[in-house]
């Protein structure tokens, strides 16, 4: 290895591209779309004014919010070829498997698959977030043996899927709890998912394949797939008087925690207060507290231990556990929501692309003769 390589291991604190979808600073536990606190996105404007606001740099006004909720409403029904290709994806497999192979399924059939100008793309990326939980909720249904139920052109797009999934639409409590969710997980800089949706768009590949690839690498449990680690655990977990040695065994054993810690915030995710308030109101109103109780102990004894704070997808595990979804599914609710940043930014790299292409430090065998 040469002696003036520097290397950036998982590129970590390296700045690869700038951005304007979104802002984390980590010295003060604060991110913001576009320019706006991401808590008070969540607080006050719906999923749809926020994906609309990540494409296109602004809040909408009543009448670009009307034109667009239209034309989401309109594109969330699932033809009869894609329908058929769900079918036949097999029900044991992961629902990520699902979602990855969807969006390739609907690359293959969409005839402006290739067109690469803004315009193209962002019709692309409004029938994808349309779509999407059409078929989440589908594949959630089919796993539990039931008939799928169709979108409601009368619905906002929370209630809508909640619709899809249970038959009806819980109480407010529960569809605010989930929009925010949906807010707070739209966008998050250059995470590993969106680098991979990145890394595709700069071979000048298409969007559907930039999503695909961005699927794969949401699906792990370092990432996106966290927040189903975390379900997992609380239900081994079982009790809060058992968390505090439940970690001791975890820490001593030198496993990761899911749920805790990050790779930009190292004081405290800036999502999480926002998410936590969710699980509290969603625990009230379901009357079951067990999940927040170890929530509370597991976070105070891994702050004593060591000093490490939970991201989102601590509070996003229980709080859709006691929505009703099932963990399989916890991933692919990321996804639905996350598919609007990944598109932001395939937008801005396709823009103002350069082929993302490291170099790496060779460290294999020196160079020797093949054998006769
Ligand atoms: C929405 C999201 O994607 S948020 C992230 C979701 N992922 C998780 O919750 C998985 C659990 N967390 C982790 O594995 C890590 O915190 C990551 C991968 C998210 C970030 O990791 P990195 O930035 O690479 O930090 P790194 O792994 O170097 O951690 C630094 C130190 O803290 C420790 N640490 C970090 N997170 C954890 C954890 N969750 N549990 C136990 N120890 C941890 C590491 O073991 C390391 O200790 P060491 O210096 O003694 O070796
Ligand atoms: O930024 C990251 O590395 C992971 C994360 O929190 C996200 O993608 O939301």
């Amino acid at each position: 290895m040469s002696q003036t390589q520097t290397i950036y291991k998982g590129l970590a604190g390296g700045v690869v591209d700038t951005t304007a979808v979104s802002k984390v600073v980590p010295e003060t536990n604060s991110l913001t779309y576009r320019g706006y606190a991401v808590q008070d996105l969540a607080a006050g404007k719906s999923f749809e004014e926020v994906a609309y606001l990540l494409w296109h740099g602004e809040l909408p006004t009543d009448a670009q919010l009307a034109l667009f909720t239209q034309r989401e409403r309109a594109n969330r029904r699932l033809n009869r070829s894609a329908q058929a290709v769900l079918a036949r994806i097999p029900e044991t497999c992961h629902p990520m498997d699902v979602m990855r192979t969807m969006v390739s399924y609907l690359g293959s059939e969409d005839p402006e698959e290739d067109v690469p100008t803004v315009e193209a793309d962002l019709d692309k990326s409004l029938r994808l977030l349309a779509v999407l939980p059409t078929i989440v909720a589908a594949d959630f249904r089919r796993r539990r043996g039931l008939e799928p139920i169709g979108p409601h052109h009368g619905l906002g797009y929370a209630e809508n899927f909640l619709n899809m999934c249970f038959g009806e639409v819980p109480d407010r409590v529960i569809v605010d709890a989930f929009s925010q969710s949906m807010v707070l997980y739209a966008e998050h800089s250059f995470n590993a998912s969106t680098f991979a949706a990145r890394v595709v768009t700069s071979t000048q590949s298409d969007l559907y394949s930039a999503v695909t690839a961005a699927i794969g690498a949401l699906k792990g449990s370092l990432h996106g797939g966290a927040n189903e680690a975390v379900m997992h655990d609380m239900i081994e977990i079982g009790d809060a008087a058992r968390a505090r040695d439940w970690l001791t065994a975890k820490l001593d054993a030198k496993d990761k925690v899911m749920g805790f810690g990050h790779r930009v915030y190292k004081n405290g995710d800036s999502r999480v207060p926002a998410m936590y308030d969710a699980l509290v109101a969603v625990s009230e109103h379901v009357g079951e507290t067990r999940w927040l109780d170890i929530y509370t102990e597991l976070a105070a004894a891994m702050d004593e231990r060591t000093g490490i704070k939970p991201n989102l997808d601590f509070p996003t595990g229980p709080a859709y556990h006691l929505m009703g979804f099932d963990i399989a599914m916890f991933t692919p609710l990321f996804v639905m929501s996350r598919v609007s940043g990944w598109t932001a930014h395939i937008v801005e790299q396709a823009r103002s692309n350069a082929l993302i292409r490291p170099l790496s430090a060779y460290d294999g065998p020196i160079q020797r003769p093949v054998p006769a």
